[in-house]
C-alpha cells in the first residue's frame, strides 16, 4: 500500500507539532521569567518601602515614650504606646530602660494563621537606642506587622499573573494564526503532491496561500503540475497511437493478424464458457497479383482498401474484420445463433464484390473473393484449429473455382 503523508514516517513529528511545541515552550519560559522577575522586583520595592516606614515609626515611638522613660512612668509609657500604635502596622514593641530591664510592652491582637504567615515575610525587627543629650534612656525593639504587606504583595502577584496570562493567551492566538498561514499551505502542497504521485490526480492544484513566499512557491508548484499534466496527456496520446498501430494494419486501418488472434482466442473462450457458437471466415482475393503486375502497386492498394471496407460493411459492429497480410482477410462472427446465417454472410460478401472498384488510374477493377468457413465447435475448438480449417476451406474453394475457370 502506498504511504500517506502522515503515515510516511510515523516516528517523526509533524511540522505543526514541532512549531507548536517550540512556541509553547517559548511562551511558558517567557511568562515564568517575566512573572518571577516582576514579582521579585515588586517584593524588593515593597520591603524597602516598609522598612523605611518602620524606621520612621520607631523614631516617632521613641520620641513619644522619651518623657515616660525620663520620669520612670511605666503606665504613661504603655498608654503612649497604645495611642501611637493603635492604627499602625506593628506586631510588637518592647521597651527597656537604661539598665536593660523591661519597661513597657505592646502587642497587636493575634491575627491567626494569616498574621503568622505575614510575620514570616517581614524583615528583622528594628532595634533602636533611645538617647537624650548623649545619655542612653533605654532601648526600643519594634517588630512590624506584615499583614498589609502580604496583602499588597498578593495583589501585585495576582495582577502580574493576570497580565501574563492575557499576554500568553494573545501570543498563543497570534502563534496559531501564524502557524495556520505557514503550515496550512505546506500541508496542502504535501497532500496535492501525494495525490498526484500515488493517485495520478493530475487535476489537483494547491490553493492560494496568505504568505508571499508560499504563494510564489504554490504558483510554481501548480505551473509544474500543469506542465506535467500536458506531458502526461501527450504521452497517453502517443501510447494510444502506438497501441493502435501495434494492432492495426496501416493500409486498411483494420485490425492486424495479432489483434485478430487475440480476439479469436477470447471469443473461443467465451463461446466455450457460454456453450455458444462462432464462425471464422478466411478471405483471399483472387488473382490479386495480376492487378499489382498490370495496374501497379497503387491500384493494388486501392483494391485492398475497398475490399476491407466492403467486408466491414457486411457484418455487425461487434464482428471483427482483420487483414491477416497481403491479400488475405479474416472475419470473426460471434456469437452465431444459426449457422445458416453464416452462409448468408458469405454470399453477401461475394455479392459485395460484384461492383467494380475504382482505380487511381485507368478503368475500374473487378475483384472476386475465395472464402473458407470454419464453425465452432463443429470444425475445431481452438483458435488455431479454426483458422487452419478456414484457411484450408478457402483453398478448396479457390481450387474449385480455378477448375471451373
Ligand atoms: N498492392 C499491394 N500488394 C500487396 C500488398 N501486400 C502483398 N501484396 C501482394 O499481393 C500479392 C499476393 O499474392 P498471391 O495471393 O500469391 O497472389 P494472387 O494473385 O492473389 O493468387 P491467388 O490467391 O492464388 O489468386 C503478392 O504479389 C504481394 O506482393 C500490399 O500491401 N499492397
Amino acid at each position: 500500500m502506498n504511504p500517506t503523508p502522515r503515515q510516511a514516517e510515523p516516528s517523526m513529528p509533524s511540522l505543526r507539532a514541532e512549531l507548536r511545541r517550540a512556541h509553547l515552550t517559548l511562551i511558558v519560559v517567557s511568562v515564568v521569567l517575566a512573572g518571577g522577575l516582576l514579582t521579585a522586583l515588586a517584593w524588593g520595592a515593597l520591603r524597602t518601602h516598609a522598612m523605611h516606614n518602620l524606621q520612621l515609626l520607631s523614631r516617632t515611638v521613641g520620641y513619644t515614650v522619651e518623657a515616660a522613660l525620663v520620669f520612670n512612668d511605666k503606665e504613661a509609657a504603655t498608654e503612649a504606646l497604645n495611642t501611637v500604635l493603635r492604627d499602625e502596622s506593628v506586631a510588637e514593641v518592647r521597651l527597656f530602660d537604661a539598665s536593660g530591664q523591661p519597661f513597657a510592652h505592646w502587642r497587636a491582637q493575634a491575627g491567626g494563621l494569616w498574621s503568622e504567615a505575614a510575620q514570616a515575610l517581614w524583615p528583622t525587627p528594628i532595634e533602636m537606642a533611645l538617647e537624650r543629650d548623649g545619655k542612653v534612656l533605654g532601648r526600643l525593639f519594634l517588630r512590624g506587622d506584615g499583614s498589609e504587606l502580604l496583602r499588597f504583595l498578593l495583589t501585585v502577584v495576582a495582577v502580574v499573573l493576570g497580565c501574563l496570562a492575557a499576554t500568553a493567551w494573545l501570543a498563543l492566538r497570534l502563534g496559531q494564526r501564524m502557524m495556520g498561514h505557514i503550515v496550512g499551505p505546506l500541508q496542502a502542497m504535501v497532500e496535492v503532491a501525494h495525490a498526484v504521485r500515488h493517485d495520478r490526480a493530475m487535476h489537483r492544484r494547491v490553493p492560494a496561500a496568505g504568505v508571499a513566499e508560499l504563494q510564489a512557491f504554490g504558483n510554481d508548484f501548480n505551473a509544474l503540475l500543469d506542465e506535467l499534466a500536458l506531458r502526461e496527456a501527450a504521452l497517453e496520446q502517443e501510447n494510444a497511437h502506438l497501441a493502435h498501430r501495434a494492432e492495426h494494419d496501416a493500409l486498411t486501418k483494420l485490425p492486424n493478424r495479432a489483434a485478430f488472434d487475440h480476439a479469436l482466442e477470447a471469443a473461443v473462450a467465451r463461446a466455450h464458457a457460454t456453450q455458444g457458437q462462432l464462425a471464422v471466415l478466411f478471405v483471399d482475393c483472387d488473382r490479386f497479383k495480376q492487378i499489382n503486375d498490370t495496374r501497379g502497386h497503387a491500384a493494388g492498394d486501392a483494391v485492398l482498401r475497398e475490399v476491407a471496407q466492403r467486408l466491414r460493411a457486411q457484418v455487425r459492429d461487434n464482428d471483427i474484420v482483420a487483414r491477416l497480410g497481403g491479400d488475405e482477410f479474416a472475419v470473426l462472427i460471434a456469437p452465431v445463433r444459426d449457422f445458416a446465417r453464416v452462409h448468408g454472410i458469405v454470399t453477401a460478401l461475394e455479392h459485395a464484390m460484384l461492383l467494380p472498384i475504382a482505380a487511381p488510374e485507368g478503368p475500374p477493377l473487378q475483384m472476386a473473393l475465395s472464402i473458407g468457413v470454419a464453425l465452432y465447435p463443429e470444425h475445431g475448438t481452438s483458435a488455431s484449429a479454426l483458422l487452419h480449417k478456414a484457411d484450408n476451406e478457402m483453398y478448396r474453394v479457390k481450387r474449385q473455382r480455378a477448375q471451373v475457370a
